[in-house]
Order: C-alpha cells, then sequence, then structure tokens
C-alpha cells in the first residue's frame, strides 16, 4: 500500500527569536503547507491580530473544556496562558496527504513528539541572546515583566534544542526562510512517494 500521508512540522525555538516572521515568509513561497492555527487564552495584541487568523482566542474555561474532551494535540501553560494546537485540523489535513506545520513553543514540542515521532522537529536560535532580547523589545508588544519572563523562558527552551531534528539559527531571514525551506524538501525526498510507487511497481513485475 502507497503512504500517501502528509508531513507534520514543527517549528520551535524562544519568544522573539522570528518564528512568526519566518513562517509567513515561508509559506509566501510555499503554497502546500497548511498552518494549524493555536487556541491561547492571551488577549489579541494591539495592532491587528485576528480570531481565526493568529489564533483562536478563548477563555481558560473554554480551553481547559477542550483539554477534557481530549481535543488537544498538545497544549501547554506559557507565562500564565495556555496554548494548544486543535487536534482535528491536523489529523484531517495529514489523512487527506497535506503537510502540516506548527508554530509552539517547547513544551508542546516535546508533548507532540511522544504521540508523533515522525514529525519533523526544527528549532529556530537567535545569533545572540542579546539579539533575542533586542528582537522582543524593538517588537513592543510585551510588557517589561512579561519580556523578562520570555526571556527566562527562551533560557530553559534553548537548553532542549538536542531533542530536535534540525537547528536553523535565524541571523538573515532570507537565509533561515531558504534553510527550512530545504529541510522541507529533504523530507520529501526522504520519504518519496516516488520512490513507494516504484517499489510497489517493482513488486507488480516479481509476480
Ligand atoms: N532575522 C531577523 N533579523 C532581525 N529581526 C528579525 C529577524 N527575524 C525576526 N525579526 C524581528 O524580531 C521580532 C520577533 O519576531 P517574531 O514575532 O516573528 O518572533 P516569534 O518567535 O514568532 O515570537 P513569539 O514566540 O513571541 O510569537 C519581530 O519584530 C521581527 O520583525
Ligand atoms: N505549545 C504551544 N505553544 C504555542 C502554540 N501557539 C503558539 N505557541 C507558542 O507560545 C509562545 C507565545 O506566543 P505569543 O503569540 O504569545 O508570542 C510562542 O513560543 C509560540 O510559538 C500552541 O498551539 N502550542
Amino acid at each position: 500500500m502507497i503512504d500517501e500521508k502528509g508531513i507534520l512540522f514543527i517549528l520551535s525555538g524562544p519568544s522573539g527569536v522570528g518564528k512568526g516572521t519566518v513562517r509567513k515568509a515561508l509559506f509566501e513561497q510555499d503554497t502546500n503547507l497548511k498552518y494549524s492555527i493555536s487556541m491561547t487564552t492571551r488577549t489579541k495584541r494591539e495592532g491587528g491580530e485576528q480570531e481565526g487568523v493568529d489564533y483562536f482566542y478563548r477563555s481558560h474555561e473554554q480551553f481547559e473544556q477542550m483539554i477534557h474532551e481530549k481535543k488537544m494535540l498538545e497544549y501547554a501553560k506559557y507565562v500564565g496562558n495556555y496554548y494548544g494546537t486543535p487536534r482535528q485540523y491536523v489529523d484531517e489535513m495529514i489523512e487527506k496527504g497535506h503537510d502540516v506545520f506548527l508554530e509552539i513553543e517547547v513544551q508542546g514540542a516535546l508533548q507532540v513528539k511522544e504521540n508523533f515521532p515522525q514529525g519533523v522537529f526544527i528549532f529556530l536560535i537567535p545569533p545572540s541572546l542579546e539579539e533575542l532580547k533586542n528582537r522582543i523589545v524593538e517588537r513592543g508588544t510585551e510588557t517589561e515583566d512579561l519580556i523578562i519572563n520570555r526571556l527566562k523562558e527562551a533560557r530553559n527552551e534553548i537548553e532542549m534544542m538536542d531533542k530536535y531534528d534540525y537547528v536553523v539559527v535565524n541571523d538573515n531571514i532570507e537565509d533561515a526562510v531558504r534553510k527550512v525551506q530545504s529541510i522541507v524538501q529533504s523530507e520529501h525526498c526522504k520519504r518519496s512517494r516516488v520512490a513507494k510507487q516504484y517499489k510497489a511497481l517493482l513488486e507488480v513485475d516479481d509476480k
């Protein structure tokens, strides 16, 4: 039987490293990827975040109900809020043969790894911790307290990068996007459907 399921790509990295920036640039070029929109209990950032585009924004009670009903593929509490991946969209897309892209923090990624080891785990790192701090500060979306907490988390997260299949330094956006694209292409070559089809053909030929 030919396996035509899609591949699950997981992009993690500390807050402010540029995951969202790299992902958006990647999606402008790769229209075959499907982005899994996360659910969160954090409030919308000022400046245009939208329900169903950036996140599904829910109350703590609604989020906990989703957990209770086992509707989350993974979830984590990060700096005081829940973040998680609704299971249904990912399952449906993978089954239909589409690649799915998750942009999530480390605790959640490790849960996915346990349940979905065939996923491809990519860790984005900043060129330096100083530059990471500059990026969060310059983005201007977090209070001073939140910046301190996110940078604390960043240290713990970076320690986990060995658990990932690939590490990409986001020094220059175009280079980082190109590297992530190469990873997507390599994984397709590795699991090539063409190779599987050839094997199936050879088996038929042998009979
Ligand atoms: N290679 C880069 N060089 C300089 N600035 C960058 C680079 N990549 C991203 N940035 C900037 O860094 C800031 C943080 O980027 P972004 O919001 O994409 O990070 P993130 O990892 O998605 O953060 P979070 O996890 O908090 O959502 C943004 O202002 C973005 O424009
Ligand atoms: N475990 C999960 N983490 C997620 C998910 N969606 C986003 N995130 C990560 O949370 C932090 C904070 O996000 P922000 O939008 O408040 O800056 C960041 O690292 C995100 O990548 C998710 O579904 N699950």
